[in-house]
């Protein structure tokens, strides 16, 4: 389904006087957008652009036919949710950061202590990191806490800025797998996601949108 997620001419400059990108993609249900480019194309401010933390110029973004601009910021990052580089992290257990949005967020699923012990294998952490004060954890474990956060709230779009950027390849290897089990695991999903890894190319239903090539990205 081609018009699952898509964008059109989004425009935004890189800093005040910098470069300007313009950038359209196309994201089908089911499917993975890795976006690349050297460092300082404007790969991150995409991605705050989408998640509608950041202003662009112009252009406008479509999900399930709906024109962003008609659907509420906070459902929208509700639905569309995005994890930076540089996870956050709040005072208390690991177990209290995983559960802390439930109080906050629109939807209203409870938490699963049973799904985040689940993903927590899956991301090669182990269920006893559960009662560990979050901000002890190492920068790739405060990483997969944080995904693991987003993804048990639900998201339809997962928007992900190098997700495993701080980790070893077993780790990191663990964190794609478990990312292309989520998105096919039910319909109506996706991911858009910043990556610098060659691997994920090749996988099915994956498509480059690369901002050093061309600044009007893939249909
Ligand atoms: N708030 C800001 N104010 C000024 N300049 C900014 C701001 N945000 C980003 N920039 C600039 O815009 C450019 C693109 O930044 P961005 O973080 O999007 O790049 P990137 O492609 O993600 O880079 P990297 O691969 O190094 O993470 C950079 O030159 C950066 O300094």
């Amino acid at each position: 389904m081609a018009d699952f997620f898509y964008f059109e001419n989004i425009s935004y400059h890189l800093g005040a006087a910098g470069r300007r990108v313009i950038v359209s993609a196309s994201l089908a249900e089911g499917g993975v957008l890795l976006i690349k480019g050297p460092s300082g194309a404007g790969k991150t401010t995409l991605l705050k652009i989408l998640a509608r933390l950041q202003e662009c110029d112009s252009g406008q973004v479509f999900f399930k036919g709906e024109n962003w601009l008609t659907i509420p910021v906070q459902l929208w990052r509700a639905m569309i949710s995005c994890n930076s580089q540089k996870p956050a992290v709040f005072n208390g257990t690991v177990l209290d950061n995983l559960r802390r949005p439930f109080s906050l967020k629109i939807r209203k699923e409870a938490f699963n202590l049973s799904e985040a012990e689940k993903g927590l294998l899956e991301l090669l952490l182990s269920r006893e990191i559960l009662g560990q004060e979050a901000r002890t954890l190492s920068g790739g474990e405060a990483a997969r806490v944080a995904l693991l956060r987003s993804v048990l709230l639900n998201p339809d779009i997962l928007l992900l800025d190098e997700p495993a950027a701080s980790l070893d390849d077993k780790s990191g290897s663990a964190v794609r797998d478990f990312l292309y089990h989520w998105v096919r695991q039910r319909p109506g999903r996706g991911i858009i996601m910043v990556s610098h890894q060659h691997d994920c190319n090749d996988l099915p239903g994956t498509k480059v949108l690369d901002l050093g090539v061309q600044q009007r990205g893939v249909n």
